[in-house]
């Protein structure tokens, strides 16, 4: 099946052919909560290719949140660059940042966070609604096949499983095309075989939508279906594997976990 109008993404590469959807430029980010300052992100930089999917990990405590959330435009950074495409995050005011979130990011969260009282249409339809947006005709069937959720339109997210309702979240996140969606630990809440299926669809996504997916995740298993995996440890990028494997990710993240 072709899927109707992709979205292709700016070009707006430093490196000559490649596009990247997100990029950090020596970002960091200081948690002044404490009695003294930690530097949650200590000068990360990081390109992430347009239509890639890309694992985002590293031991707990290691900054993984806070990148996603810098990345995303969910926090300010203290220094640094964030670029979403051709736009520089720490250029805009909250008004734009919002809009921007609302409009070129998707969210998946562990915890799905569907509206209770929408039906599961309603739920993946809120995002068009609340931007003003209108699709065309052939987009919402489109995606509402893609995420296997055909026969459950009217449904309530109650009388959903964890991976029902993770896939309404995912095409909620799918259906404004955004330029990237942030996944922070989807399958955390999920069985392992439900997880694989999620998974599977996370990488369609990028692969068959030409959607950025960007996953913050624990799990090396989960890891494994990426395209490329970037390790943090105490909010430095220490190291990433292309095409990485649960075996690699888990002795790198065993020895990171050692030196944590
Ligand atoms: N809301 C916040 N504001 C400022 N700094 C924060 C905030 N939340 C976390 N931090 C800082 O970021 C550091 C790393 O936390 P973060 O949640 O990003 O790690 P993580 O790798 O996602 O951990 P986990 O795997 O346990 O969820 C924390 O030690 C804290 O100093």
């Amino acid at each position: 099946m072709t899927h109707p109008t992709p979205r292709t993404q700016p070009s707006q590469s430093a490196v000559p052919g490649v596009e990247h959807a997100v990029q950090l430029r020596d970002v960091t980010k200081r948690d002044g909560r404490g009695p003294r300052p930690v530097l949650a992100l200590d000068h990360v930089s990081a390109d992430i290719p347009g239509g890639s999917f890309t694992a985002v990990m590293g031991p707990s405590d290691s900054g993984k949140s806070t990148f996603l959330h810098c990345a995303a435009g969910l926090d300010r950074v203290n220094s640094g660059e964030v670029r979403l495409g051709s736009t520089y995050l720490s250029r805009l005011g909250e008004a734009s940042l919002t809009r921007l979130r609302r409009q070129r990011i998707g969210f998946v969260f562990q915890a799905f966070n569907l509206v209770p009282s929408l039906d599961v249409e309603q739920n993946i339809t809120l995002p068009l609604r609340l931007g003003g947006r209108k699709t065309s005709r052939a987009w919402l069937p489109y995606v509402v096949e893609r995420v296997g959720l055909g026969d459950h339109l009217k449904h309530m997210p109650s009388e959903l499983s964890g991976g029902q309702q993770q896939r309404v979240a995912i095409a909620r996140a799918i259906i404004m095309r955004p330029g990237v969606i942030f996944a922070d630990e989807p399958t955390g809440a999920l069985d392992p075989e439900t997880a694989r299926s999620i998974l599977t669809l996370l990488r369609h996504t990028a692969t068959e939508l030409h959607q950025t997916v960007v996953m913050v995740t624990h799990d090396p298993h989960a890891a494994s279906y990426t395209e490329s995996a970037l390790f943090l440890a105490r909010g430095r990028l220490v190291s990433s594997l292309a095409s990485p494997t649960a075996d690699r990710v888990g002795s790198l993240m065993a020895g990171l976990r050692r030196d944590a």
